[in-house]
């Protein structure tokens, strides 16, 4: 039997390295930024007022107060989004709003609250100074100068940046493209009604969720057909009318039954089948698919009891899936922790992974639910896995244990 560590080299070596793409800002969310992001205007763009009131010569207003107040006329009124090309003269103001462009010649802001707001003269009542409320040209970040480090994770304050930049889109790192196949004639998709012997489908959709949790884009193509020339043209339709499939992901049809169509369609070529020392999660599949035209793409064929799909992805698909795109999310956090209940049997020669529950402060783990690959409610409700090695077979209480925290 293979052991966990190879099969996740093999299945490492499969996913792409990252590779940089232009994305309009809407699509970046939560992507790593792949190039370094350079000013192309500063910021702020010109000098603009911090204030509602008036553009003046601070030294016209030097000695304004309530004894003394100072008057003097409006000569231009100037709303944000005006040009503001009129310079102002001496012995004069223009009415100003927050955000508008300074006019030449002036060099401090007046805000209302020293006037009385006249329209077309102003009478101050308080001095302003050099500069007052004015924001002034690149103060933020000049033209030219580095707006973001590539390799950050984009939240939205970046995004409000790059827009005010003028930025359409920027370069981040391409989600990996994932072709979720689900096969078995016993599938039907949830929300439709169930026939005897039939069962809701929920590799695809916790697959794909699992894809996109990590930054990634999966399209899921179902078959249902046991004909594997049927499912080979089914895929090569898929993959050309998508283009960029970086992965072709399946669940099921890998073990040892009697119609295991994702086994017959894929094997022999330059993909392989094989026993993993795990549980669980023992059958996989790995390799690429050569389609039609000649092309190949990676392809990786999990088990298709469900939590083993899902345990399957977790041990070899998430870090992975994350490096391609260079940390689009965090991986996993790896620790260690306290049994609070004993394991009493492990599969010897196996790795198993439990679910559990990790508790709030971290000081200990408690195995959840039955080992069975079916209780899909357990793995719901559980909030770690709990890693045991090959060769152990039990465990006290109180015996520390390596858990994936996947909360
Ligand atoms: N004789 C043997 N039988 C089995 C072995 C074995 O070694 N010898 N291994 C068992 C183990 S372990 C696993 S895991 C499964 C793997 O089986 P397959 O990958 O071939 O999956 P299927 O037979 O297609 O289905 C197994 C199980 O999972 C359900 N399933 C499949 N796809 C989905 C889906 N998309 N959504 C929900 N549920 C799904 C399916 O109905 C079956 O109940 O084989 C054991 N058998
Ligand atoms: O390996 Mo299967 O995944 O034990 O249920």
């Amino acid at each position: 039997m293979r052991s966990v560590e190879e099969h996740q080299r093999r299945v490492a070596e499969l996913i792409r390295p990252p590779r940089p793409v232009p994305f309009q800002l809407a699509q970046v969310l939560g992507r790593v930024l792949a190039e370094d992001v350079i000013a192309p205007i500063p910021l702020p763009t010109f000098d603009n007022s911090a204030m509602d009131g008036y553009a003046v010569r601070a030294e016209d207003f030097a000695r304004a107060s309530a004894e003394r107040p100072v008057v003097l006329p409006v000569a231009a009124d100037i709303p944000a989004g005006s040009p503001a090309n009129v310079p102002l003269a001496p012995q004069s103001v223009h009415r100003i709003m927050t955000g508008a462009c300074v006019p030449p010649g002036a060099d401090a802001i007046l805000p209302f609250e020293s006037t009385d707001r006249g329209a077309e003269h102003v009478r101050a009542h308080a001095p302003t100074s050099l500069g007052a409320h004015i924001r002034r040209a690149g103060e933020d970040l000049a033209a030219g100068g580095l707006a973001l480090r590539a390799g950050v994770r984009l939240r939205a304050p970046h995004i409000g940046l790059f827009a005010a930049l003028g930025l359409a889109s920027v370069p981040v790192f391409a989600p990996v493209r994932v072709l979720i196949l689900s096969t078995g004639s016993e599938l039907v998709a949830p929300g439709s009604p169930l026939g005897p012997g039939q069962i809701y489908e929920s590799n695809a959709p916790m697959l794909a969720a699992a894809v996109e949790e990590v930054g990634g884009f999966a399209h899921q193509l179902r078959f249902v057909s046991d004909d594997v020339a049927q499912l080979r043209a089914r895929i090569d339709q898929a993959l050309a009318e998508l283009s960029d499939v970086d992965l072709i992901l399946t669940s099921g049809g890998v073990s040892a039954g009697e119609y295991e169509v994702v086994k017959q369609a894929f094997e022999g070529g330059e993909a392989e089948f094989v026993h993993v020392a795990m549980q669980p999660g023992k059958p996989q599949g790995c390799g690429r698919y050569r389609a039609a035209d000649g092309t190949t793409v990676p392809l990786v064929a999990l088990p298709g009891n469900p939590v083993s799909a899902q345990v399957s992805f977790e041990v070899f698909l998430r870090d992975p899936l994350i490096a391609a795109m260079d940390g689009g999310r965090p991986p996993r956090p790896k620790l260690r922790a306290p049994l609070a209940e004993p394991v009493l049997r492990s599969p010897s020669g196996k790795r198993q992974f439990l679910r559990g529950v990790l508790a709030e402060d971290r000081a200990s783990v408690s195995p959840f639910g039955p080992p069975g690959s079916h209780f899909l409610r357990s793995m719901a409700l559980s909030n770690c896995l709990v890693d045991i090695p090959a060769d152990v077979t039990s465990l006290p209480a109180g015996a520390e244990v390596a858990v994936w925290d996947l909360a």
